[in-house]
């Protein structure tokens, strides 16, 4: 949530892998930030002007956010053709280290970003190519009661069932507040209703005017059942508690990722294998469907059909192996710190792609995408 840390996380993590001499590769898909604490390899901002899109589109902040992402969208392939290369070994310069590790950093508005079609667009293919897993960053001192510690489990619950990828809770501002209490709510039902009768007893839900304190009864009760619901999904969850600011935890938050990936791989893997195969054999058959309607329509046999659906997959080959924006990357750096050429580099490219390949495409399918939002 706003001003929970994040910004401060991700420069904190960034700074322990260099320290590490693991070198994080940075993605930023923010593209409203003005400024940034750390350098990102991909950023947002180099092909979306934030600004440009809210004019031209005439939308507000969140709307902006979300036809920005949805630009962006349009060329995961080549991003993702771009982290690949990265992540493998490079013939031609075999000192560079491949990336092992990549941050992405989200907008910080980031319902708009799990709830838009770009944003499922963007996780799903990052999932497909590495194991993928979510930190969920929340402020310690401002989750203390147990109102506020509900909202955030439900709305981090959402993120999950949403995203199907495992999740970290990241208990952040451990120096201002120790997140045990969070850790043992969601470990002991009895800690949590001794709390939740606490807050119900000095009337931190509000309740009638003048009354003894008690509150209706009713916010105590929903949060009670709520908690019960609450169990099963703790169980799936790793948590941590760190201070970004000074830096404590990291080293448990890098064991929690490494403990995820390993779960990713069982269980994560296999399912998302299973929904890329049957949405490819939908893919195939609504794609042969067409074809024998288009066939029919033209009157061709069926020798002339089998061609046609060779031809077809033929180019889909091909198309696999056109050259692409990731095409020039070599001159990436092992490090974060690309040059200034390097950014340019990328910039220009990313222009290029962004606006030569049809940005009358990449308008209609952001407004499409905006419209069935
Ligand atoms: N005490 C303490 N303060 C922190 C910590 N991490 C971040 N802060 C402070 O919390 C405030 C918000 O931090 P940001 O990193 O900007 O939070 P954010 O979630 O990126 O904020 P938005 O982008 O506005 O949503 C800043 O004043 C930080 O200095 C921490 O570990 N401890």
């Amino acid at each position: 949530m706003t001003g929970s840390g994040k910004t401060t996380f991700m420069q904190r993590i960034n700074a322990y892998l260099h320290e590490k001499k693991q070198p994080p590769y940075v993605m930023n898909l923010d593209p409203a930030i003005t400024h940034s604490p750390f350098q990102a390899n991909i950023d947002i901002r180099d092909s979306v002007n934030y600004k440009k899109v809210m004019e031209e589109y005439k939308l507000g902040p969140n709307g902006g956010i979300m036809t920005s992402l949805n630009l962006f969208a349009t060329k995961v392939d080549q991003v993702m053709g771009i982290l690949e290369k990265r992540a493998k070994p490079n013939p031609d310069n075999p000192a560079q280290k491949p990336i092992d590790k990549i941050l992405v950093d989200t907008p910080g508005q980031i319902e708009v970003f799990v709830w838009s079609a770009s944003g499922t667009i963007l996780l799903e293919s990052l999932a497909s190519s590495f194991p993928t897993v979510i930190a969920y960053v929340i402020d310690t001192p401002r989750t203390s009661s147990t109102s506020t510690f509900m909202s955030n489990m439900l709305y981090a619950c959402s993120i999950l069932y949403k995203m199907k990828l495992p999740m970290i809770l990241v208990f952040n501002k451990a120096d201002a507040k120790d997140p045990s209490f969070a850790k043992e709510w969601m470990t002991d039902y009895e800690a949590f209703q001794a709390a939740l009768a606490e807050d119900e007893n000095s009337n931190a839900f509000g309740g009638v005017e003048g009354g003894d304190g008690a509150g209706s009864g009713y916010m105590g009760g929903l949060i009670n059942s709520m908690s019960l619901m609450l169990e099963e999904f703790y169980s799936h969850l790793s948590v941590v508690g760190v201070s970004s600011l000074l830096g404590t935890g990291i080293d448990e938050f890098f064991e929690a990722v490494a403990e995820k990936t390993e779960e990713f791989k069982k269980d994560y893997q296999p399912e998302l294998d299973r929904r890329r195969e049957e949405r490819e054999k939908n893919k195939e058959k609504q794609r042969e469907k067409q074809l024998a309607k288009m066939m029919t329509d033209m009157n061709m046999g069926d020798s002339s059909m089998s061609k046609a659906v060779a031809d077809l997959k033929a180019g889909d080959e091909d198309e696999k192996d056109a050259p692409t924006l990731s095409s020039d990357e070599d001159e990436d750096e092992d490090d974060i710190d690309i040059d200034e050429d390097d950014r340019e580099g990328l910039q220009a490219r990313y222009s290029a792609a962004m606006q030569s390949d049809s940005v009358e495409t990449d308008a209609s399918f952001a407004k499409y995408i905006y419209s069935q939002r």
